[in-house]
């Protein structure tokens, strides 16, 4: 199925300020290439200092009447916005493959991911209460309230680039905030679809502003925002090294942050598991996107007495993928995002090799099939001096090692600095519990290898960051209390 899309308005191709569509002001443009096939098939505005000043100044002056809207009104808005998004579903799906790589059912899933935010934020929105508290001493009301903290930055990166702008703007303008965005290199065109609805859903001029950036200006752009006063709040999802730069850079203006970065997520089989499960666990978990997913299973740990039954079952399942275009809608597994993700996933197979591990399948690139494509691999006799081990390989490689002890394995599981998504398959209802407390992480899954939900606090611990996206609690990170005493007059 050819990867076009039926509305050309989706497309607008140029940065959205203050409500225009605009070039980046010293009129450069980036090619974005499709994954498959290395072709170019859109350019977009290459933008600078001067594109993300005047993004910055628009949601700066729109903020006061924004966070005086009404939050129904706000919710409103919300929910045409996310009413558009379901009308464009086909076409957004075919964008993301387009320009992410995804096979079109994941690329249609994550329209409908992104717009769970949307709904569920629209929802939030009316619901920002506070608190009156009761006063220790007599003659005094005593209230907290919830307001918004002002310009937002949300930087995006190319994995989910409907889903992560969605789980951040919504949340933004739920609460009261306007937007700055930038979206990855590699993602441009469904952001900036994205926004496109938003403003035929009506979102006033100002509020939600978009600037794109090839690689090299990515850092121009946004050191503006970070060294701003009037940003606020940073929101981020991307690699550890970047969420460090924009923490330490940010905090001369002491900007709130949330940032959500790389995992290493174990995934822990016991002898009691239910082999079959843990491997559709596994699969759903490890070889969604590609395996390009903060939460992908990074290390798995089998125990002795099932590592051999449960790496054949495995093992049939890894071949059976079938790895091809987006443009395929039999393909399973679609190309990775750019050429430095695949050397990085060969570096980490051949490091593994050379120190021991052996490929049971896969191991190596698909030229054949274009210069992005690596071959599903599964590998056994991994261990923790290895790369794949100590870094996150974003690609799709399951390197399995085997493990006698419980507490072993959660030391090694837990011997990371980082600290995203961890699994873990047994039907010993104490071992539940002592690894639920146990494992140092933000996410757990428990005989599930599916986790992400709107309704479910997503984030990270120790180097994957912190903040929480989604749920009950993620329009706290776009508010501040503000305390009201007031005293008998
Ligand atoms: N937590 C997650 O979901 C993700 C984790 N990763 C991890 O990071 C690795 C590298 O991926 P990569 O795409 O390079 O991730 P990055 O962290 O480099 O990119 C994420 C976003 O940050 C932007 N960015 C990059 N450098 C800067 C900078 N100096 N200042 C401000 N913004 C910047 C990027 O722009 P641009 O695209 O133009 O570089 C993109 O919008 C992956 O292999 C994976 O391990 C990657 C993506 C998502
Ligand atoms: O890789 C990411 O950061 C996106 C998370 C996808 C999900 O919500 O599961």
């Amino acid at each position: 199925m050819p990867l076009t899309i039926q509305h050309d308005d989706l497309l607008p191709g140029r940065n959205f300020i203050g409500g225009q569509w605009r070039e980046a002001q010293e009129g450069r443009r980036f090619d974005v290439t499709d994954p498959a096939t290395d072709a170019v098939f859109a350019t977009v505005p290459d933008s600078g200092a001067l594109d993300a000043a005047a993004a910055l100044e628009a949601a700066h002056a729109a903020f006061a009447s924004w966070r005086a809207v009404p939050a129904k009104q706000r919710a409103q808005i919300l929910r045409r916005w996310n009413d558009l998004v379901l009308a464009h579903q086909d076409d957004l799906g075919r964008l993301i493959s387009r320009e992410q790589g995804k096979p079109l059912a994941e690329g249609r899933g994550e329209v409908a991911y992104a717009s769970s935010y949307v709904d569920w934020f629209a929802g939030e929105a009316t619901r920002a209460n506070g608190d009156v508290i009761p006063a220790p001493v007599p003659g005094r009301r005593m209230f907290a309230l919830k307001e918004p903290v002002g310009v937002v930055a949300a930087i995006t990166p190319w994995n989910f680039p409907a889903a992560m702008i969605a789980r951040k703007i919504a949340p933004a303008l739920a609460a009261g905030c306007t937007v700055v965005c930038k979206p990855a290199e590699d993602t441009p065109l469904t952001s900036l679809a994205l926004v496109r609805l938003a403003e035929m859903a009506g979102v006033p001029s100002g509020v939600l502003n978009i600037v794109t950036a090839s690689r090299q200006r990515a850092a121009e752009v946004v050191d503006v925002w970070l060294d701003d006063p009037r940003v606020r709040k940073i929101s981020f999802t991307g690699s550890t090294p970047v969420g460090k730069h924009l923490a330490r850079r940010s905090a001369d203006t002491l900007k709130k942050l949330s940032l959500e970065l790389g995992g290493n997520a174990p995934f822990i089989v016991f002898d009691d598991a239910d082999l079959d499960a843990a491997v559709d666990g596994l699969m759903v978990a490890k070889f969604r996107n590609g395996g390009q997913t903060c939460v992908c299973p990074n290390r798995v740990f089998v125990h002795s007495a099932v590592h051999d039954t449960f790496v054949d079952k495995l093992a049939a399942r890894v071949s059976a993928l079938k790895v091809g275009p987006a443009s395929d809608e039999a393909s399973q597994v679609g190309p990775m995002i750019n050429a430095r993700a695949v050397e990085k996933i060969e570096r980490h197979v051949n490091d593994a090799v050379e120190r021991g591990a052996q490929v049971v399948v896969g191991g190596q690139r698909l030229a054949s099939m274009g210069s992005n494509y690596f071959a599903p691999t599964l590998l056994v006799g991994v261990d923790s001096s290895m790369a794949c081990s100590m870094e996150e390989t974003f690609g799709p490689v399951a390197p399995v090692t085997r493990f006698d002890d419980a507490a072993d394995v959660i030391r090694a599981a837990n011997g990371t600095p980082f600290g995203l998504a961890a699994y873990f398959y047994t039907r010993d209802v104490r071992r539940v519990w002592r690894l639920a407390d146990a494992l140092e992480c933000g996410l757990v899954g428990i005989n599930e290898g599916a986790l992400a939900a709107e309704a479910a606090p997503f984030g990270g611990v120790k180097e994957s960051g912190y903040g929480r996206e989604g749920s009950v609690h993620g329009l706290d990170e776009y508010v501040h209390l503000k305390y009201l005493c007031q005293g008998q007059v």
